[in-house]
């Protein structure tokens, strides 16, 4: 599977915020958008997600079942963690793994993984920031999907959620899954660089 982008652009509120953006990422690799606020890291994410139109240029996805859009083969986790308060936990996360192609089996073993286990059967409005990030991430592991797109993951969570989310990120790759993901953060893996406007002087690629 391959994912290509060639010659990108976005025009948001009438403004270009990028263009001449090209990139490829193949099965099992990683790719972080880097940049300074505003160069257009979430909107990239978004425009892959289907969620945008580029202006121009187009995307690529190869080697999954042709019929079906990238963003039905894409997870999206953006900064807006979309929990419905009144339903539990568990029902949060077996609702988007209904709608995302899991099951409630799925649903109960990503809450594991994502340490959640516990907090099953609270309202989700009750979770905390860093709660509700995790919940957001569980989606990853409750529905298989190649293509992950992360925006900023690493928002809010602490230490031990931080190291189940790279042991969710490393498993993925190692079954031959796709990562962009948007960052200011030293991430612990490996991957390609996708500069979106200026590097800050000093930086390597
Ligand atoms: N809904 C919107 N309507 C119009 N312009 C927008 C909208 N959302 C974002 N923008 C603009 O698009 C540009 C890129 O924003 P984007 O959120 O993609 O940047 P970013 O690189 O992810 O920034 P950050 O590091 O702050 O998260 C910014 O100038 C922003 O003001």
């Amino acid at each position: 599977m391959r994912l290509r982008g060639r010659d990108l652009a976005c025009v948001r509120g009438g403004r270009e915020v990028f263009s001449g953006v090209s990139f490829g990422i193949e099965a099992g690799s990683l790719i972080k958008l880097r940049g300074p606020n505003g160069a257009g890291k979430s909107s990239l994410l978004r425009l892959v997600a289907g969620l945008l139109r580029p202006s121009a240029g187009d995307l690529d996805l190869d080697g999954g079942p042709e019929d079906v859009p990238i963003a039905e083969q894409a997870h999206y986790v953006g900064h807006l963690d979309t929990l419905k308060p009144a339903l539990t936990v568990l029902e949060n996360l077996g609702f988007w793994a209904d709608m995302l192609g899991g099951t409630r089996a799925t649903a109960g073993a990503a809450l594991e993984r994502a340490g959640l286990a516990p907090l099953a059967d609270f309202p989700a409005g009750i979770l905390s920031a860093g709660q509700r990030r995790r919940l957001a991430l569980a989606r990853l592991a409750a529905a298989p999907r190649p293509l992950w797109l992360l925006d900023e993951p690493t928002t809010a969570i602490d230490a031990a959620a931080r190291d189940r989310l790279f042991v969710l990120i490393h498993d993925h790759l190692d079954a031959g899954g796709l990562v962009m993901i948007a960052t200011h953060d030293d991430l612990p893996v490996e991957g390609q660089t996708l500069q979106l406007g200026a590097a800050p002087p000093g930086a390597g690629a």
